[in-house]
């Protein structure tokens, strides 16, 4: 089963439903995190195992989050660590006053005010357990820039976060008003949270780690994307014109190069056939730069038309290279006006940030639109707009709500892309594809890889796949790609780097 990530609301309803099942109390619930976040530390930073003399700084909130780091300190005090332990004042709950209390015995607890910087003399860990889930407001701690700065620092102590980063939104990564802390491991309890993925916040968690308390596999929270199945990218059998035919739309002469990209990588993902559409003077600058790729000339948008009346084509790829004015409005209105279903990308999306309206109107739920964030913000500067700058309360929009609201409002598939990519279909589906922590592709982020994108995705809609499915496959296929490639990778390599790709998910299915 896909791994899900969670909301902060999702999680309290899971521990509530565990609780009122007597699988466990809150308070079993804390230790358990403790004791499992003390494990992970000690898994994922060997060298700090041993114990002895090490010194570590613990700073609590007011809340469970606080109540985790009091069973924290008790664990790593058990392993002969001397804790120093800094708590805020407020109101607590019953499970982390008896966790302060379990403390209390073991050492002292300094107040942490709003002004406080505790040492971090001799420290080797400090642990950031002072907001989690239920932060709802900006945190107005000096404490906060100490962690973000040893988080920083080379040499200094190390800083790990009990499930968020202290003044990051668990839904949506962002801060919550100005200041926010840094870590170079997070802890998740029980699953990851949205937040763990979305933004600059994996910049902020370090690495992740997921700590099991116990609970059960409720099957809530929005998938985070996968493999796709072997049998839904596979061939088996047929002749060419059994797997689709895919058309690409390019644009003039001489700006070529986007639509060729799109049209060699709908054949990589495996479309049986990919005609380019171009206007016929740039036929001769593509015939010279295309074998497989078939060509055909379209001097406006009656001959595409035309064209596209033939029954075996279907779908239709366009926006990179087109151009962005009125004859790729043209064009979009050819294509949508027709039964192929259509992928829209860069100058198609772009052409119609004047009246985005125009184009929500035409669009059929199978479309599909992948905008960056730029892109996005054109045709929705409304939801674009509430994802800028920092959020007051928590828990903030996020981009995917933004994601979803746009697939809603465009009446088809939405793939907003990042390194946190976010698929929504008009039916309310969504879906988080994460290319960070270990699956970090920074070299991705190259001329012409989003166009790469728009071919797969074409390729594998005119195979057969619906849109959300057919998004969901190419964006793990597009990352994985990429990460076979690795560093120095120009977008050519990404679907040249495909068929070693399917080998290998063949291979592990056998
Ligand atoms: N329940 C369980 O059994 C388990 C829970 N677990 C742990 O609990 C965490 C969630 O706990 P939580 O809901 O208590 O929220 P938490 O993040 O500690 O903060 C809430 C407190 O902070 C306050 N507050 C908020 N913002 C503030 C600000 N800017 N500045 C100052 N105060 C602020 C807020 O006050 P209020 O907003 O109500 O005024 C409230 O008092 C979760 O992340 C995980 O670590 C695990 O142990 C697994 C078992
Ligand atoms: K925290």
């Amino acid at each position: 089963m896909a791994m899900r990530v969670l909301t902060a609301d999702e999680m309290r309803a899971i521990e509530r439903d565990a609780m009122e099942r007597g699988l466990a109390t809150g308070r079993e619930l804390m230790e358990r995190a403790g004791r499992g976040a003390v494990r992970t530390i000690g898994a994922h930073w060997p060298d700090l195992e041993p114990g002895g003399a090490r010194r570590a700084v613990v700073l609590c909130g007011p809340g469970n989050n606080g109540g985790d780091g009091f069973v924290v300190a008790r664990h790593l005090h058990a392993l002969g660590w001397r804790c120093d332990l800094y708590a805020m004042e407020g109101a607590g709950g019953a499970d982390a006053a008896a966790m302060r209390a379990a403390w209390e015995p073991l050492g002292l607890v300094h107040r942490l005010g709003p002004g406080d910087r505790p040492s971090l003399e001799g420290a080797a860990l400090i642990v950031d357990a002072l907001f989690g889930t239920g932060l709802s407001r900006p945190v107005e701690l000096a404490a906060i820039a100490l962690l973000r700065e040893a988080a920083r620092a080379d040499g200094g102590p190390r800083v790990v976060a009990l499930d968020m980063p202290s003044g990051r939104c668990a839904d949506s990564g962002r801060r919550i008003g100005p200041d926010a802390a840094e870590a170079n491991l997070t802890l998740a309890f029980h699953a990851p949270k949205r937040g763990h993925y979305l933004g600059d916040a994996p910049d902020a968690c370090g690495a992740l780690r997921v700590v099991d308390i116990g609970l059960p596999d409720a099957g809530a929270g929005l998938p985070l994307i996968d493999a796709p199945r072997w049998e839904t990218i596979s061939k088996r059998g047929g002749h060419k014109y059994r797997h689709g035919h895919a058309v690409i739309l390019g644009g003039a002469s001489g700006k070529g190069g986007a639509a060729r990209m799109a049209a060699q990588a709908a054949l990589r993902i495996g479309a049986g056939l990919v005609t380019l559409v171009v206007p016929p003077e740039a036929i001769v600058e593509n015939a010279a730069r295309l074998d497989a790729v078939m060509l055909h000339a379209a001097g406006d948008a009656h001959a595409l038309r035309g064209f596209l009346s033939d029954a075996r084509l279907n779908a239709v790829g366009l926006g990179p290279g087109l151009g962005r004015g009125a004859a790729t409005r043209a064009w979009v209105e050819a294509v949508l006006d027709g039964p192929r279903a259509a992928v829209l990308d860069a100058d198609a999306l772009t052409a119609f940030e004047d009246r985005p309206e125009a184009l929500f109107d035409l669009l059929r739920p199978g479309d599909v639109l992948t905008p960056h964030d730029g892109e996005f913000a054109r045709l929705f500067p409304d939801l674009a707009l509430e994802l800028s700058g920092e959020a007051a309360t928590g828990p903030a929009a996020s981009r995917i709500d933004a994601a979803r609201a746009a697939a809603r409002r465009a009446g088809a598939v939405i793939l907003l892309k990042g390194p946190d990519s976010i698929v929504a279909a008009p039916d309310g589906r969504a879906a988080l594809h994460a290319a960070v922590y270990g699956r970090a592709v920074p070299w991705l982020a190259t001329a012409g890889a989003g166009d790469t994108l728009t071919g797969m995705i074409t390729g594998l809609v005119a195979r057969g796949l619906g849109g959300f499915e057919a998004v969901s496959a190419a964006v793990w296929l597009h990352v994985e790609a990429a990460r076979r490639a690795g560093p120095g990778l120009i977008a050519e390599d990404i679907a040249s780097a495909l068929p070693g790709l399917f080998r290998d998910l063949a291979a592990a299915r056998q």
